[in-house]
């Protein structure tokens, strides 16, 4: 007998995810079942997918089950594993408050890179209330890589949110292209796990907009840890480091698909706030997924 899987479909400024609850990780999801899952003709459809899972029960995680009952299972549309996603993170926080696993509060969250602090605010609750995570600590390495599309190139600032950015400051975010395909980069192999490349353009003091081409997935309408990278390489661009001034700094982040709030703090830990939706729920045909394992 197929056994009857349920998956949801959710969006975090239209970075969207197809969401499967696996809370005692029973199902085994290769790349070609998470590739078919994500694909928009033939599949259910996301730029990714969220797998919820009990800490304690997937061995990455269980080490951080005393701190964060669920672990984010991320996959980008192609398959591949990626450390963080923070768009996802957002709509995973609404799945589990949804799921009654969670009221309003805090909540810890297990990911690849780490734990993260999830704050779902009490009123908030709705269905694209706010909400917000601590996502950590950027790393910015000194190296520069440069970017060219359509054989124009820029230098790009090296930023890390867990996962590896590329953020290039533009004049016109045209300059990605009609598509944003994957750009080139150089010096060869400056990025040996392949990178998430964005375009920047400034919109006013402390406002930005963004376009980005995230590995694994192609252009998205948004990327949260894009985001949180693209506004901490214009705080460095612009001489700001609240670990100097000891005074936090936010940024407006606007992305196609919506708009995203991100505060550097003092210590260096990086906040991110928008919104998180739940648009629709159903079941996986069992027939189908089992054409899908093959
Ligand atoms: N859309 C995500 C990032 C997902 C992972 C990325 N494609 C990678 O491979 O690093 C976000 O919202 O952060």
């Amino acid at each position: 007998m197929s056994t009857r899987i349920g998956f949801l479909k959710g969006h975090g400024t239209e970075n969207d995810f197809v969401i499967v609850p696996d809370p005692d990780d029973t199902l085994d999801l290769g790349p070609a079942a998470v590739a078919a899952l994500c694909d928009r003709r033939a599949g259910i459809g996301g730029d990714g997918l969220l797998r919820v899972v009990r800490s304690a029960a997937h061995p990455e995680a269980s080490g951080m089950a005393a701190e964060a009952e669920w672990f984010m299972d991320y996959r980008n549309a192609d398959g591949s594993i990626a450390e963080m996603c923070g768009n996802g993170v957002r709509v995973f926080a609404r799945y589990v408050q949804r799921a009654g696993h969670v009221q309003a509060g805090d909540l810890a969250v297990a990911t690849r890179g780490g734990v993260k602090r999830v704050h779902l605010a009490k009123g908030e609750g709705g269905a694209d209330g706010d909400i917000t995570v601590s996502m950590g600590r950027a790393v910015l390495p000194e190296e520069r890589a440069t970017v060219t599309v359509e054989g124009r190139s820029w230098p790009a600032y090296n930023v890390n949110m867990g996962n590896p950015h590329a953020v290039a400051f533009v004049d016109d975010l045209a300059h990605a292209g009609d598509l944003f395909r994957p750009p080139p980069l150089s010096p060869e192999g400056v990025y040996p796990e392949g990178v998430n490349v964005e375009f920047v353009v400034d919109r006013g003091e402390r406002h930005v907009a963004m376009r980005v081409h995230e590995r694994g997935s192609g252009e998205t309408r948004s990327c949260g840890t894009g985001a949180c990278a693209v506004a901490v390489a214009t705080a460095r661009r612009d001489g700001v480091d609240p670990a100097r001034t000891g005074t936090p700094v936010a940024y407006t982040v606007d992305l196609p698909g919506g708009r995203l709030v991100i505060t550097e703090h003092p210590d260096g830990t990086v906040e991110m706030t928008g919104p998180a939706v739940i648009v629709a729920e159903g079941e996986i045909d069992p027939d189908w997924f089992e054409t899908v394992l093959r």
